[in-house]
């Protein structure tokens, strides 16, 4: 069957994230409008790293099956961005320096234990995904990407006015994403535009993205589920308390 035209597909993947973006899950409109309490600021924070430190081995496990050194070139840098030199660090560092600064013990969140089992499942079936499925399809899962710079400003903007832990420095992470994201996802669109040459593969790249957009969406209704009223933690969920310093200065409810 004829592809879509080029215009016609690139509308079909953006209108998934205007339906689809996890922009849109009541937990983020609780989180940018400062209606968290900091136990469910800091849930977020213990369950996105899990997220934050898998991404440079979904992408490492994308490099390993790419033959082409072009593509490899282009792609490494996702792994330097996250990942940074032994002294400077990178976003898994900057992700860190939230967690102190919300009155998590670092070496807590970086143990990913209380990471809730439905995050869990959630990511590595996303780690799964792009090491195991066609490469146009492991592109275009990530080009959630494309939606993602509108939630990082709407999320500085919303932590700083609500929260008194939030500061440039404690929300670097986001702003550093503003900067990078940019050209990743300008690579990551033309190269599934280019690539996705029939219908059929047009198709799959639809749904790799849709996929995605569940991935992230469960992330958050797990997070909703066990930690907003009726809260239900799940056995090995975090419980609220541990890996929270004693002289953390936010306790209580969100400010
Ligand atoms: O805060 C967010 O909503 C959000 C979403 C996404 C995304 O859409 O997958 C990413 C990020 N942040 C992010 O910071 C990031 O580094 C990232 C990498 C990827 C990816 O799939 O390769 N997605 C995302």
């Amino acid at each position: 069957m004829t592809a879509q035209p080029r215009e016609t597909f690139e509308a079909r993947l953006r209108a998934i994230g205007e339906t689809r973006y996890h922009d849109k899950h009541p937990f983020h409109s609780m989180l940018h409008g400062g209606q968290c309490t900091m136990t469910q600021v800091r849930a977020w924070v213990v369950n996105r790293y899990y997220y934050q430190s898998r991404i440079p081995m979904k992408d490492a496990a994308f490099l390993s099956r790419c033959t082409d050194p072009d593509l490899r070139r282009a792609w490494r840098s996702r792994i330097e961005d996250h990942d940074g030199g032994v002294a400077e660090g990178g976003g898994i560092r900057r992700w860190l320096k939230l967690a102190e600064a919300v009155g998590l013990d670092p070496v807590y969140v970086a143990s990913t234990e209380g990471v809730l089992p439905a995050t869990r499942f959630a990511v590595d079936a996303y780690v799964a995904f792009v090491r195991e499925k066609p490469m146009l399809e492991a592109v275009a899962a990530s080009l959630t990407e494309l939606f993602a710079p509108k939630i990082h400003s709407q999320r500085i903007a919303g932590l700083l006015e609500h929260y008194a832990f939030a500061d440039d420095a404690a929300l670097s992470y986001f702003r550093t994403r503003l900067n990078e994201a940019p050209k990743d996802v300008a690579f990551g669109l033309a190269y599934v535009l280019d690539h996705a040459d029939t219908l059929e593969k047009q198709d799959a790249a639809a749904a790799a993205l849709t996929f995605k957009t569940d991935v992230l969406w469960s992330q958050l209704d797990a997070l909703h589920s066990a930690y907003v009223t009726p809260a239900r933690i799940p056995p090995g969920g975090w419980d609220g308390e541990t890996g929270v310093r004693e002289s953390a200065q936010y306790q209580g409810a969100a400010q």
